[in-house]
């Protein structure tokens, strides 16, 4: 294995050019858990190529004075609408782990999404913080404890929580399996030290019944009681149907991002950009909708952002960058995106972020994914 780099090289130019980097650099046990996706990994592909399926559309001549990326979310003030996705245990990546990525962050103006799974303290990563940081929390089957992280994350100076309800269970990784991953002694998730298991009959059921120890699974009730003992803004992730957004929205969360957790839990879901639309549409902008799940490319981010999203979020590509060179190469990594988003904006004729629409998009493209009859206002306003 390569050891990180302490430079960035000319070859590495895009985020995929960090990915080839990052698997040099990772044991290949490791990369199979930073990495994969669940079962055939057909939906973490999906969420990648899917944004192909969406040609954009130019526009020329239009005035950019003044152009900027800038954005405001929950209170924070923003470089650009791009978002470090929570992701479990950097320490897996470089031996900085969290520091790494929470240092790049503020230093480019960007939010991270710390994991309740992070390799390090909540409290240390806060500290070392320059810019604002948001905490996702699993309700663990322990719901004092799930609130007794909140309040921590609270009194550090996140700014807002993410609830990541997608996964009430680990997804099928094949992946892992293949490649014998474990968790090394030195890494755990310190955060969730202390906490109660749930009970051991429940354990010893699943054991011998092979049912999965779903007892104690989160349900809509203890979001509702979450929202009502913390101060900060509950941001619910994971949502990827319209039904399931007006239930979010009724347990008065105040934002949501439509996600499949990057295909690593059921294989076979659509992509994440192809769930958006039906969302923003149910939550007809009652709180802001972001995304997350295959955004490589600046392009990426308006076509997101042109189907409804306010913002976005990346996973693996962080970790890539992190694996390949530290706090260096996450910082790089942020801003090669950015630079990619402001050349798409320019191209598209966007001069700010509300500019960006779904006149961004070829109509026919949209067709596929907008099942609203809304198609025929796409393209015709020419001060769009
Ligand atoms: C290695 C890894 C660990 C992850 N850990 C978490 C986690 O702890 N909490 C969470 O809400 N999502 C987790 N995710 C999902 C990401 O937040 C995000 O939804 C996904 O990575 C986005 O897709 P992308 O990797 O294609 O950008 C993880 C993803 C990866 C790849
Ligand atoms: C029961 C799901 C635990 C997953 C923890 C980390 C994560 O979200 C991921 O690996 O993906």
């Amino acid at each position: 294995m390569l050891p990180p780099l302490d430079h960035i090289p000319r070859e590495i130019a895009s985020l995929g050019d960090y990915e080839a980097a990052a698997r040099q650099r990772i044991d290949p046990a490791a990369w199979a858990y930073l990495n994969a996706g669940a079962g055939d990994e057909w939906t973490m592909h999906e969420n990648v190529s899917a944004f192909s399926r969406l040609p954009l559309r130019t526009r020329v001549l239009r005035s950019m004075q003044g152009a900027s990326t800038a954005t405001s979310l929950f209170g924070c003030t923003l470089d650009s609408p791009i978002l470090i996705a929570p992701t479990a245990y950097h320490r897996l990546a470089h031996p900085d782990g969290e520091q790494a990525t929470v240092l790049a962050a503020g230093a480019t103006g960007t939010a991270m999404v710390v994991s309740t799974q992070a390799s390090l303290p909540l409290e240390d990563l806060a500290a070392a913080a320059a810019g604002p940081l948001w905490f996702q929390i699993y309700i663990q089957p322990d719901r004092d404890f799930t609130s007794a992280l909140a309040e921590r994350a609270e009194a550090a100076g996140y700014r807002a929580l993410v609830v990541t309800v997608d996964a009430p269970v680990n997804g099928l990784r094949n992946a892992e399996a293949r490649a014998g991953f474990a968790l090394p002694p030195d890494i755990r998730p310190v955060n969730l030290n202390g906490m109660r298991m749930p009970d051991q009959d429940a354990a010893i059921r699943a054991l011998l019944f092979g049912t999965p120890v779903l007892d104690h699974a989160a349900i809509w009730d203890d979001l509702g009681q979450l929202r009502a003992r913390t101060r900060l803004p509950i941001i619910v992730k994971g949502i990827a149907c319209p039904e399931d957004a007006t239930l979010a929205l009724q347990c008065g969360v105040d934002g949501i991002i439509v996600s499949n957790h990057g295909g690593r839990v059921l294989d076979g879901m659509p992509a994440s950009i192809d769930l958006l639309p039906a969302v923003v549409e149910a939550v007809n902008g009652w709180v802001p909708v972001l995304m997350d799940g295959g955004i490589r490319r600046g392009n990426d981010v308006v076509r997101a952002l042109a189907l409804g999203a306010q913002a976005v979020l990346i996973g693996r590509p962080i970790l890539h960058a992190l694996a390949t060179a530290g706090a260096l190469g996450v910082a790089h990594a942020i801003r090669v995106l950015r630079a990619e988003l402001e050349l798409a904006m320019a191209l598209t004729g966007c001069r700010t972020l509300e500019d960006i629409g779904r006149h961004c998009l070829h109509g026919s493209s949209l067709a596929q994914i907008w099942p609203f009859d809304r198609t025929d206002d796409l393209c015709l306003d020419p001060e769009r």
